[in-house]
């Protein structure tokens, strides 16, 4: 099996710009509401094969292309638009100057409902869905498209203008249902999906080892999206929010934005792979001069994060804070965030008695540091009783989630 097709990680747009591309032809809509032709082939070919998970930072969007579109085809009466959908969405890997498809996890040869396609990956700024819904209209989608499977919390806040704007009926799933069923579903389906981090303190001997997840539970989820949700899973359909906390990836990129003055997420962790957290934070050694055995506390642990910029030896607060780079700062905020989610996480582990912790979301996308971190922290801090796992797909399993809840009612 090979679903999980390996090609270059890639860009689609969602700001969306409608300049240079092919101009749908809009047919004439024959098809009643539900998107049912008198063959009842449009229900297959058209919507809804769209899942959205629409969060305070991204919107995740998965669209399933099904394989045998081209057979049907003739004998629907939205084919152009719906070609020239199918055509945007998977012949561009950038959409405007925000959206972005991850080809790298695109999946070929999945089944949703019976029917045998392939899954593509698209993103874009939760604060470019107006653009997004322009683009749709300009798409002929308003004329073609009546429901879209749709979850987060945007579902709710954007019901009301996917109804005016597109008249589009969203068909609304919880986000952690939908997370919990994209997750099984993602991992049965790519013997890739899983794995963790061998030797992560040593960069020359750190790698990525594939984990066989196929007898998950009980597990904790760490979602890392904007804020941070922990959920206690003991079943496929048994789980619990057990916490959360609202220090999560939007607040690594605002102080990260704050006080390096970069724009993107992107740059932000450019700058934190070059930078150096012990030029910002405070030590246990700076505090104890080597470590502070008797409560097992490592000299190189950060006893207090950012406080070298308050005093630091001979030097005065001020002219620390002035020898500080942007990249000592953006590693600094990401190694406090990083390392306060992980402390969070093996607290929720440690209570529900769980020794597997699965971290996912965005805030993991190209962010190979705090992945590294908190399979360290993990394993340090329980002794080596509890592991860090990673999935591929980390931030769409919600986007795919709900469109298999939508496909099973
Ligand atoms: N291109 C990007 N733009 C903005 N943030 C990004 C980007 N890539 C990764 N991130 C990180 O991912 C986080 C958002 O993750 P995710 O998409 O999982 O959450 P969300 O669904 O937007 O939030 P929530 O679930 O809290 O509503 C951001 O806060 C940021 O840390
Ligand atoms: C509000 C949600 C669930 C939206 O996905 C998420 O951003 C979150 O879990 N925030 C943390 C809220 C808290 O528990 O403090």
């Amino acid at each position: 099996m090979a679903p999980h097709s390996c090609k270059s990680s890639c860009q689609v747009d969602a700001t969306m710009s409608k300049e240079n591309e092919d101009t749908p032809n809009l047919p004439n809509k024959t098809s009643d509401m539900n998107g049912i032709d008198s063959n009842g082939l449009i229900d297959n070919l058209s919507m809804p094969w769209f899942g959205m998970d629409i969060g305070g930072t991204l919107c995740k969007l998965v669209y399933f292309e099904p394989k045998d579109l081209s057979e049907c085809e003739s004998s629907a009466s939205e084919v152009e638009t719906l070609r020239n959908i199918r055509r945007y969405l998977t012949k561009n890997s950038a959409y405007g100057k925000t959206g972005h498809r991850d080809i790298h996890l695109q999946m070929d040869n999945v089944t949703v409902k019976g029917v045998s396609g392939t899954l593509h990956f698209i993103r874009f700024p939760t604060s470019e869905m107006k653009n997004f819904l322009d683009l749709a209209k300009y798409k002929g989608m308003a004329k073609l498209v009546t429901t879209v499977c749709a979850t987060g919390g945007g579902a709710y806040k954007f019901e009301e203008d996917f109804k005016r704007e597109v008249n589009m009926k969203l068909a609304k799933f919880d986000e952690f249902d939908s997370l919990l069923k994209g997750l099984q579903y993602i991992d049965k389906n790519n013997p890739s999906e899983c794995y963790y981090w061998a030797n992560p303190t040593e960069p020359s001997k750190c790698f990525k080892v594939n984990h066989d997840f196929s007898h998950p539970y009980p597990f904790l989820i760490v979602n890392i999206g904007s804020g941070v949700s922990v959920l206690a899973v003991y079943s496929a359909t048994n789980y619990r929010r057990v916490s959360g906390t609202s220090i999560g990836g939007g607040t690594f990129l605002g102080l990260c934005c704050l006080l390096t003055g970069c724009n993107t997420f992107e740059e932000a962790i450019e700058l934190a792979a070059e930078g150096d957290n012990t030029h910002v934070d405070k030590l246990v050694k700076d505090i104890y001069g080597g470590d502070y055995q008797r409560f097992g506390l490592p000299g190189d642990l950060v006893a207090s994060s950012f406080s070298a910029l308050c005093s630091f030896g001979q030097m005065n607060s001020r002219e620390k804070r002035s020898k500080v780079s942007r990249q000592d700062l953006a590693r600094a905020t990401l190694v406090t965030i990083t390392n306060n989610i992980g402390s969070i996480a093996r607290m929720c582990a440690t209570q529900e008695k769980i020794d597997r912790v699965v971290f996912i979301g965005n805030f993991l996308r190209v962010n190979p540091i705090a992945m590294k971190l908190l399979a360290y922290a993990m394993d340090y801090w329980s002794k080596g009783t509890m592991k860090a796992l990673f999935l591929e797909h980390e931030g769409y399993f919600g986007a795919v989630g709900c469109l298999l809840q939508f496909h099973e009612a």
